[in-house]
């Protein structure tokens, strides 16, 4: 496994918020988290990264442990993170935003890596521009740009589609394929959209309540489970 979680707790104060929770996300993989609002999807992303205030529990990539690790060393390790609203610094360049991914990367370089330009040629017109100005679509691909500038083994993206315009959702979509597909980057993301979700994984995770409640092969994500746990 590129990424494992075993038995993890995750904590806001004294309030659990991920309870024993367990999979693993193999290398190459996409796999797609899914649930309704408010389960601790968004909270599973940041307990990878270390921001929760506490978890227990073990949390491993490529086999080493990272449960104490502070985040920066987190992404050093290979972990890139695209939070839920882009987290974009809209008084800086575009430039400037995807040279913070930098800073985080294992081997000192500071240049913007080839793949983000060649994989966002708007971002590439746009280099010197306020981030600011940038449309929601292009603000995403910054986000993403900025998380590839760290050279990461596995990207965690939070809700990468939402806010997005319906058209460009696809659009999205079809980018994160290639990064997978293509340059082989394991992916692991929340997805509210179905169809955008079967399109990209191999395999989904199901979360109710803080918990793993599904798990298996897209294949596997059939109307019932859909059903069952995201319809209201
Ligand atoms: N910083 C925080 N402090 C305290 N409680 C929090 C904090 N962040 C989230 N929570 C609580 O944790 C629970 C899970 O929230 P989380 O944001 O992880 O869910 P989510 O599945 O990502 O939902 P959404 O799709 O709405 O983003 C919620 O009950 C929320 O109120």
């Amino acid at each position: 496994m590129l990424l494992s979680m075993d038995r993890v707790t995750s904590y806001y104060g004294k309030t659990p918020i991920l309870k024993d929770f367990s999979f693993g996300v193999q290398q190459g993989k996409c796999v797609c988290v899914l649930g309704r609002n408010g389960v601790g999807k968004t909270t599973l992303m940041r307990t990878i990264m270390g921001l929760t205030d506490r978890s227990v529990g073990d949390i491993a990539i490529e086999g080493q442990n990272i449960n104490s690790s502070p985040t920066y060393l987190r992404a050093k390790l290979g972990i890139g993170y695209v939070p839920q609203g882009r987290g974009i610094l809209s008084e800086f360049t575009v430039r400037e935003n995807i040279l913070l991914g930098t800073f985080a990367r294992h081997d000192g370089r500071s240049e913007i890596p080839e793949i983000c330009l060649q994989m966002f040629p708007d971002l590439k017109v746009s280099l010197d521009r306020r981030a600011g100005l940038l449309s929601g679509g292009q603000k995403q691909q910054l986000a993403i740009a900025r998380a590839l500038a760290v050279d990461p083994k596995i990207l965690l993206l939070d809700e990468p589609t939402e806010g997005i315009q319906p058209n460009i959702v696809h659009e999205i979509g079809e980018t994160l394929l290639t990064l997978n597909r293509k340059f082989g980057i394991t992916l692991l993301l929340t997805e509210q959209h179905i169809r955008v979700a079967r399109r990209l994984g191999d395999t989904f995770l199901m979360v109710d309540n803080g918990r793993v409640v599904a798990n298996g092969p897209m294949a596997e994500l059939t109307d019932g489970v859909i059903h069952k746990y995201l319809t209201i």
